[in-house]
């Protein structure tokens, strides 16, 4: 679970985030939607315990990032827009090299079977990463987040440059993730994304969240609608 309270931000003379208070529960998907500058990845930098906050806390399962910097480390993956690995190892290397920094320890057949649950096809496993594309980079990522046993985990632009195809594997991937009881919270553009995969939508407008809605509750065009109205 993420538990975000009060949380605000300045850089220099610039309150990027002015008291946002958000909570993903287990089993929920929180798309954040907002304009370039809205503060969304200031708030992931700061999930992640990457830049500290100037008064508020973010808790994962109840433990406070930055203070229990440990405890929360190891319950948080997070998914950038483009996944970061090695070219020259394989999946299944990559993979191993990244489970191991997080302290976990599979043999092979474990390794490809994250990969199998992350929707990587098979012939894959054993190729070098350096070919593969966003979509499938991006399945390694969330292969080393299954891999890692993380509870919460945040992902930025998941989308922005997939085709409609892979787009609608990623969605079925998030949504059996949130099944399995993780907590997800997406940072996008993507409106029409968010209405299906997500189960809660926010729109956020310079450092503060707005509006909150449910998924089930809003079409794509009453949420474009909303959105357009708020930013
Ligand atoms: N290191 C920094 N130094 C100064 N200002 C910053 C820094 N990082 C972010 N900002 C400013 O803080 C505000 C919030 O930025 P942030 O990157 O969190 O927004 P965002 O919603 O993620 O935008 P985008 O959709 O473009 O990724 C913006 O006005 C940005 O210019």
């Amino acid at each position: 679970m993420l538990q975000i309270t009060n949380l605000n931000k300045t850089y220099g003379d610039h309150h990027a985030l002015k008291g946002l208070n958000l909570t993903v529960n287990k089993g929920e998907v929180f798309c954040l939607l907002g304009q370039n500058g809205a503060g969304k990845t200031t708030t992931i930098n700061i999930s992640l315990g990457f830049l500290a906050p100037d008064s508020g806390e973010v808790l994962i399962n109840g433990k406070k990032v930055g203070k229990d910097g440990n405890d929360t480390r190891r319950h948080i993956a997070y998914i950038p827009e483009v996944v970061m690995l090695y070219a020259n190892l394989t999946a299944v290397e990559n993979l191993d090299f990244f489970s191991k920094l997080a302290g976990y320890s599979y043999d092979r057949k474990q390794l490809r079977d994250f990969l199998t649950d992350a929707n990587l096809q098979s012939e894959a496993h054993e190729k070098r990463v350096g070919a593969f594309s966003k979509g499938m980079r991006q399945k390694v990522g969330i292969a080393i987040a299954i891999a890692k046993n993380a509870d919460v985990i945040l992902m930025d632009e998941p989308t922005s440059g997939l085709d409609p195809r892979a787009t609608d594997e990623f969605t079925r991937i998030v949504k059996q993730l949130a099944s399995q009881g993780k907590s997800v919270l997406i940072a996008t553009h993507d409106i029409f994304n968010a209405v299906s995969i997500g189960t809660h939508i926010g729109i956020m407008k310079d450092g503060q969240l707005l509006h909150v809605v449910g998924a089930d509750n809003i079409s794509p065009e009453a949420l474009q609608k909303l959105y357009l109205e708020t930013i």
